[in-house]
């Protein structure tokens, strides 16, 4: 224990983390924390499974308990399993303070996040796009005071991916004040490391892994390789033995599409394996009970696409499969990744067809580790190989038949083209105009009424009763 307190942590702190069987501060955790309750900002790139959640918890923590007010901190994460995960750990950690967090992610009601974050949380755990619409449309909260601005997969966030968030950081790096402690964590930094120094303006603190290697030593990497149609059955023929080999086991499997999210998942049930999905085109809740129903071992494989592809983090999975071999080395580092964290051991194996040869040529070389062949008897596999393409069929024409959000996608698209419109263009301006619209309607006049009243209400029935947190060190 007395690694903790040698890094300036307090007392309640490190029986908090001795609490949840953290007794030793990993690397990242050694010589970020310090450097963070010294006041300075901070950049932390270090491996998956690591313990960067906790090395800018703990000081965080540590110094609101100095200075109790809200909004103290912010973080942004780009998914929003991840925002409520981060929430759970300053939760936990923070449980003596009486710690009041507020989660603001897409896809959940807008109106009770306008009410809470009305009532100056500690801290704000955000996706940036539903954080950036309150900002446009409320006048209730403000962030003029936040201590800490922290960014969380930091190098997700500024990438132009499929989900763009350049955009919505502007709106919100122009309402945080420029007196600020940044901290910026991912085990991917540096390929955005100069953006990243722009965000973090006081020439920042920066912790990086020594190994040249960037993957975990637990984790041994392993690849298939297979022709396109022969692709399902391996993976059903590696499931069938990862189930007749151990009792007690989990699965991750990352594919490319919500589509083949679903065909799998659709199709692996056919086979009887307990498998459910998490893809960005499932409503928010489903989503939140699938990953709880995975968490919770109910259901031993999920399928998910790239959405749960960092941070997730879950001790139980020991197998990652990535049904397509990613495109981008990152993205196989952060996949993988779900497994042999905090120093278990794990597997990853890829399935990789003649096409994607040098993707995994490219991975190796970032990783600066070779892939070994996963062995598997070819003859086992061929056996049941029309018996699963004929299911995988018969799954699309079921999934066809169905408004699976991606057909109908397809069809307006289609309709757009043949009226002459750009589809792509035609969204973008339909976004805009959506965003105004509920800026202005919505934004200014229903949430600030439903608070106005709701605070009304309270005061009434309160009648001058002040409550405040207790938090250590409050007089
Ligand atoms: N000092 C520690 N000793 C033991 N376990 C720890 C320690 N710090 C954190 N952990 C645990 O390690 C696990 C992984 O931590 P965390 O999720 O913060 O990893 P990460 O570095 O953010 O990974 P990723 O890059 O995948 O997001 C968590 O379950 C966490 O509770």
């Amino acid at each position: 224990m007395e690694a903790f307190a040698a890094l300036g942590l307090s007392d309640w702190l490190i029986q908090q983390c001795k609490q949840m069987g953290i007794t030793r501060p990993t690397p990242v955790q050694q010589s970020c924390v310090p450097a963070i309750l010294a006041g300075r900002d901070c950049m932390g790139c270090a491996k998956t499974g690591s313990g960067k959640t906790a090395a800018f918890v703990l000081p965080v923590l540590q110094k609101l308990a100095e200075d109790p007010y809200g909004i103290f901190c912010l973080v942004l994460t780009p998914t929003r399993e991840l925002a409520y995960q981060i929430a759970e750990q300053f939760r936990a950690l923070g449980k003596p303070l009486g710690l009041r967090d507020c989660i603001i992610v897409g896809g959940m009601d807008m109106v009770a996040q306008g009410l809470e974050l009305s009532k100056k949380p500690h801290i704000v755990v955000a996706t940036p796009g539903r954080l950036a619409d309150h900002i446009r449309s409320s006048d209730t909260f403000n962030m003029k005071r936040i201590k800490f601005l922290i960014l969380d997969e930091a190098d997700r966030l500024l990438e132009q991916g499929c989900t763009d968030f350049t955009k919505d950081l502007e709106v919100i790096l122009s309402v945080v004040p420029a007196k600020r402690q940044t901290l910026l964590f991912s085990a991917t930094l540096t390929d955005t490391l100069q953006e990243l120094k722009t965000i973090a303006m006081n020439e920042p603190f920066f912790w990086e892994n020594k190994s040249e290697v960037r993957t975990v030593d637990e984790l041994d990497q392993r690849y298939i390789l297979t022709p396109e149609k022969v692709k399902d059955a391996y993976l059903v023929h590696l499931i069938q033995k990862i189930q007749d080999e151990h009792d007690d086991w989990s699965v991750m499997i990352f594919t490319n599409t919500c589509k083949n999210c679903q065909i799998l998942t659709m199709m692996l049930r056919e086979f009887k394996f307990p498998a459910i999905s998490l893809h960005s085109m499932m409503k928010q809740r489903q989503r939140f009970a699938n990953l709880a129903k995975f968490k919770s071992n109910v259901f031993k494989i999920l399928i998910a696409t790239d959405v749960a592809a960092r941070g997730l983090d879950i001790p139980t999975v020991q197998v990652v499969i990535n049904h397509n071999t990613p495109g981008l080395p990152k993205i196989y580092i952060h996949r993988v990744g779900r497994t042999a964290r905090a120093g278990r051991n794990g597997v990853s194996i890829t399935l990789v067809t003649q096409y994607d040869i040098h993707l995994v040529n490219a991975i190796e070389e970032q990783i600066q580790t070779k892939l070994k062949e996963y062995p598997v008897e070819e003859k086992e596999v061929l056996k049941i190989l029309t018996q699963v393409n004929v299911t995988r069929r018969q799954c699309e024409i079921k999934l066809e038949s169905t408004d699976f959000g991606e057909k109908k996608e397809i069809n307006k698209k289609k309709k757009m083209i043949l009226e002459g419109k750009d589809p792509d263009f035609e969204e973008k301006r339909k976004n805009e105009l959506a965003k105004r619209k509920k800026g202005k309607a919505e934004g200014k006049g229903r949430i600030q009424e439903i608070i106005h009243q709701k605070k009304k209400g309270k005061l009434v029935k309160k009648k001058g009763k002040k409550t405040k947190a207790t938090l250590p060190g409050q007089s």
